[in-house]
């Protein structure tokens, strides 16, 4: 059993600290290949794991609910072919804009691009002009 003191509580970060000092633009620059190397290692870990346990057909169903998605879709990308539905939310608004921003094709959204192609090529390219399918 995990038992969590006080202590360790305490150092979680508040929705408050997020809408104040939570930078999109900032986090998302980790999320460029082949620019920063600790960011690159994140992605390919977390890719290769979100695409593991989504293609294994064991996590699936209608909706998926993602808390906390930032201004952030490469969590979703692998879970597209197992649910109908994926709702992404976040605590603040930056996070909606910048993900707005994206959704709408406008200038300076991020390009998401290099992520989806290289989680298609890992997925063994099943690369269908998803995007298409978002409402
Ligand atoms: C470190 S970011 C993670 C972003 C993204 N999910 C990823 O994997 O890269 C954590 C996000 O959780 C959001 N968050 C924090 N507390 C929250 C809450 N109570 N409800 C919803 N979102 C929250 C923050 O605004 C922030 O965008």
């Amino acid at each position: 059993m995990c038992r969590l003191g006080l202590s360790t509580m305490a150092e979680f970060t508040g929705g408050d600290d997020y809408q104040a000092e939570f930078d999109p633009k900032v986090y998302l620059e980790r999320f460029k290949f082949g620019e920063d190397t600790f960011g690159e290692n994140y992605l390919n870990f977390s890719l290769k794991h979100y695409c593991k346990t989504f293609t294994s057909g064991v996590v699936k169903g209608d909706t998926l609910i993602d808390i906390g998605s930032g201004p952030t879709i490469h969590q979703l990308l692998s879970a597209c072919e197992s649910f109908k539905e994926i709702i992404a939310s976040d605590y603040t608004y930056r996070n909606h804009q910048e993900l707005e921003k994206w959704l709408k094709n406008e200038p300076g959204a991020f390009d998401w691009t290099p992520v989806v192609k290289y989680v298609c090529e890992l997925e063994g390219n099943r690369y269908r002009g998803w995007k298409k399918q978002i409402a």
